[in-house]
């Protein structure tokens, strides 16, 4: 349903009022209903890999350095899917839906590239922590990694009350290519959300990241280049050097990170690779159809919500919305009270992966786990034993005779609040 522009200028402007008071936390704010997205976080995971082709490319090269190479082309491929997709297909950023803890996301692409499969969990809620691993088996490539995101909201900006929604991403992926035994660790680009006062949000990158490999590469790529100079926004430049080496680059890479790229030899200026979004089509994701779903997934569990939000239906979206969320707070003080965690079913927190540590040792960085509830790992040993119903002790929704009354009463309460 279309708002109508005066409708949508006045929730907004509300809206923009309630970030004055924000806490810290995104999925606390309540946004007008056209912000809503019926996607859930959950699903981002996905973003890492919509070209697997080029996710497997690496296993194939046998020059260590080009592989280098190939991880970092790969790793800026994905940028635009993870940063820019909203926008160009629903004209501004949304607000993904906020996942409950253990929800799933499970899916796979089948094309030139094999079968890549993806595993998808919320290991916490509070604060909210996406667990994923992604993987083709025939080519030997594993993406496994964890995030969670520190929103803050900037007052003023040049002394004019702009709000400036910045967000650190806490967490990393670790990419492991089994033909070499080699693995590459990839820190997350912190960002901020233009455009929010004219209600069209969208992602901006900031400053830079970095892929550090157990074989010695290290690629930084560079977010902060001046759009304005070539007049073309979302402009990068990285550079793949020897480790600690960064005046010695190996290869370059510029362009844009939601449009074309190309890879020279630093040394030779001589192009070695190029990329290009248009050319490269992006295989669509096969998740299992909703009524085939596991409670737990994330597409059934929030089908309610997601058909309220189409229709525009606020009162239902907060019904079916504050159901999940109720059910939740159940679930949490039944384990508060018998002492007990919820179980994960694909992830265990693990103690600080000296992988990460030692690769990460090399580029600075610091493995921040107390924000993220722990270092979060696939477990294949669970994962193997894994199938649906996935929880079946703990059913995901309960009927109204069978729910305790509160669970539905306070679901009307907030119902009739937003209406
Ligand atoms: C502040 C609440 C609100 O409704 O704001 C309205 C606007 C939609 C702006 C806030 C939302 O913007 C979304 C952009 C989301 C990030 C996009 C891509 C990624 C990469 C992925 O690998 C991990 C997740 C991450 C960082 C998303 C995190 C959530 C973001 C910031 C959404 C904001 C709530």
């Amino acid at each position: 349903a279309e708002t109508p522009p005066q409708a949508k200028s006045s929730s907004w402007s509300s809206f923009l009022k309630s970030i004055a008071s924000f806490n810290g936390d995104l999925s606390s704010l309540t946004a007008p209903a056209w912000i809503l997205s019926t996607t859930s976080l959950v699903e981002f995971s996905s973003y890492w890999t919509e070209h697997p082709s080029v996710f497997v490319a690496p296993a194939a090269e046998k020059d260590p350095a080009k592989r280098a190479m190939l991880v970092l082309k790969w790793f800026l491929s994905t940028l635009k899917q993870q940063y820019a997709s909203r926008s160009e297909k629903l004209g501004s950023e949304k607000k993904p839906l906020n996942p409950f803890l253990g929800e799933l996301f499970l899916g796979k692409w089948e094309d030139e590239a094999g079968e890549t499969r993806l595993v998808s969990e919320q290991v916490s809620h509070h604060p909210p922590v996406t667990a994923y691993c992604i993987w083709n088996a025939n080519a030997g490539v594993r993406l496994q990694g964890y995030n969670a995101q520190k929103a803050s909201f900037s007052r003023t900006i040049n002394h004019i009350r702009l709000p400036n929604a910045s967000v650190q991403q806490i967490g990393h992926a670790i990419l492991h290519i089994d033909e070499y035994d080699e693995d590459y660790l990839i820190t997350l680009p912190s960002l901020h959300i233009e455009g929010l006062i004219s209600g069209s949000p969208y992602v901006e990158l900031n400053r830079c990241s970095y892929i550090q490999s157990s074989t010695g590469y290290t690629a930084k790529i560079d977010y902060s280049g001046k759009g304005w100079i070539s007049g073309k926004s979302n402009t990068f430049s990285a550079v793949l050097y020897p480790q600690g080496k960064e005046k010695e680059a190996i290869y370059t890479a510029d362009g844009q990170w939601n449009g074309a790229f190309v890879i020279k030899n630093a040394k030779t200026k001589e192009v070695v690779d190029t990329y290009d979004p248009e050319k490269t089509k992006v295989t669509p994701l096969t998740v299992a159809p909703i009524e085939e779903q596991d409670d737990y997934e994330s597409r059934r569990a929030w089908k309610k919500v997601a058909d309220a939000i189409i229709k525009g239906d606020m009162e239902t979206t907060s019904f079916e919305k504050s159901l999940i969320e109720n059910r939740q707070r159940e679930l949490r003080r039944l384990e508060k009270e018998e002492g007990r965690e919820w179980y994960r079913r694909f992830f265990t927190r693990t103690e600080k992966i000296s992988l990460f540590e030692k690769l990460a040792g090399k580029i600075g960085e610091q493995i921040n786990d107390s924000l993220t509830n722990g270092v979060w790992a696939f477990d294949q040993e669970k994962a193997s034993q894994a199938k649906p119903p996935f929880h079946a002790d703990v059913p995901f929704f309960k009927s109204e005779s069978e729910e305790s009354s509160e669970v539905y009463e306070s679901a009307r309460e907030s119902a009739n609040e937003s209406s």
